[in-house]
């Protein structure tokens, strides 16, 4: 069905067309262009070919989507409308449970899908994986019942904590699953990718946390940087708290204005200092304040760190150039370039850049994200792509939507 030779991935559907979809990459630069030829197949021994890639067509993963009814779940389903080897077989809602996809999101009229069901409900007898967007709590008592053969993504908060007592003490619930806990694996595809490729469930980050892993992580292990001070100041657009309506994300409380909220608090802490104290094997301590603004979808991470004694800004810029010189989704702009929201608006790219501080020995780093793609659904995506065997980056070639 699939091939990847260098830079190429070709890609047979049925038995005659055939797609060469080419990444010509320029990193000298900082441009990639993508090349697509299609073209009729049609030799003796192409044709054998073909009649296996359309058995192995009949053997498309069927996808089933908890939660099809949330932000994060419309857009898994808007990024598997380009997924060659994954078709939705299952979708689910809670208070929308018997309604079609078209009906809740208008935009995703266009998809052939089956109309959304209640959980109870739902067959999973024709289901190979799930995406899991529902909201936390309730995710563990629903992953607990599923079938054991499924493979399992899910994005919410639930099983991203190694140790359950700190889970309880943030999300204030105790943990349902914690024999599950124990074999989930931590999503962040760039760092975990090994682990990721065999695990059966992996815990999806959070936004926040994979904006802020993403440029720490590395700077942390090559010790570039001082385990101390550490301070991030993050902002989110108003999706990153789903769509079920709450007084405090009114148009009127977010419009024109600005705010912060968890002070000191917020849920996202326990699994950042997670992240950076495995990096450092010792135990990292971060100052957050996580802030609503007022659109839909982004985030921006504004972190400030000191730099390791001898270290120079050049040395962070060099470092996080070499670590995602071969990455796709994860990329250091040019030189005092800043990155925006807007450069990464409805894709899975990361955009980070590092600025010296007026400040002696401190830097400045910027991180972008999309919150629901790379911060949730495309990083979804990314990780079901590693544990079905497919290039990670199938289906997720959406460049961004600018301005
Ligand atoms: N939004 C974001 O940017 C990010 C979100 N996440 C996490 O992903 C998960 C989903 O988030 P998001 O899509 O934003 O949330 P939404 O609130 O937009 O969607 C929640 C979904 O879960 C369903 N649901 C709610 N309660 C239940 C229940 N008791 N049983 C079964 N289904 C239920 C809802 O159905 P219905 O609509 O029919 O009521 C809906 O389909 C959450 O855990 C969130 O924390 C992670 C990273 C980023
Ligand atoms: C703007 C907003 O409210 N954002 C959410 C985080 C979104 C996210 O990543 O959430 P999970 O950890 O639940 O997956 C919050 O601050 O709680």
């Amino acid at each position: 069905m699939s091939s990847t030779i260098g830079g190429s991935v070709s890609v047979e559907f049925g038995c005659l067309r055939k797609y060469e979809v080419r990444r010509l990459s320029t990193r000298q630069g900082s441009g990639r262009m993508l090349s697509i030829r299609a073209s009729v197949v049609s030799s003796p021994d192409t044709l054998e070919l073909s009649k296996a890639n359309a058995k192995q067509a009949e053997k498309m993963v069927r996808v089933g989507v908890l939660g099809a009814s949330g932000y994060t779940g419309a857009e898994i389903v808007r990024l598997l409308a380009n997924h060659p080897h994954f078709g939705i077989t299952l979708m689910t809602a809670d208070r929308k449970a018997g309604q079609s996809i078209g009906s809740v999101f208008p935009h995703l009229i266009t998809q052939d899908l089956p109309n959304m069901v209640a959980v109870k409900d739902a067959d999973f007898s024709n289901v190979d994986a799930v995406f899991c967007c529902l909201p936390h709590g309730t995710t563990q008592e629903i992953i607990k019942g599923l079938p054991k053969g499924l493979k399992i993504v899910d994005l919410s908060a639930d099983f991203r904590l190694r140790d359950v007592n700190e889970y309880e003490e943030w999300y204030g619930l105790p943990h349902k699953a914690s024999e599950l806990q124990k074999e989930a694996v931590y999503g962040l595809t760039e760092v975990l990718r090994g682990e990721i490729q065999n695990a059966r469930l992996v815990a999806n980050p959070g936004c926040y946390p994979t904006s802020i892993q993403l440029p720490l992580i590395p700077l942390i292990k090559a010790h570039l940087i001082e385990l101390r001070n550490i301070i991030i100041d993050a902002k989110s657009g108003v999706s990153g708290a789903g769509r079920g309506a709450k007084e405090a994300h009114l148009y009127t409380e977010i419009a024109e204005g600005l705010h912060s909220y968890g002070i000191t608090k917020h849920r996202h802490v326990p699994e950042i200092e997670q992240g950076l104290s495995d990096a450092s094997n010792s135990k990292i301590t971060v100052s957050f304040t996580p802030h609503l603004m007022p659109m839909s979808r982004g985030m921006q991470s504004t972190i400030y760190v000191e730099m390791a004694p001898g270290v120079n800004i050049d040395d962070l810029y060099e470092h996080l150039n070499n670590t995602y010189q071969t990455e796709e989704f994860v990329r250091l702009l040019e030189k005092g370039v800043v990155p925006h929201t807007r450069h990464v608006r409805g894709s899975n790219y990361c955009l980070m850049n590092v600025f010296q501080d007026r400040i002696p020995g401190r830097a400045i780093i910027i991180s972008v994200i999309d919150n629901l793609v790379k911060g949730a659904s495309g990083q979804a995506l990314q990780n079901l792509n590693l544990m079905m065997g497919f290039p990670e980056d199938t289906g997720l070639q959406y460049q961004p939507l600018f301005p």
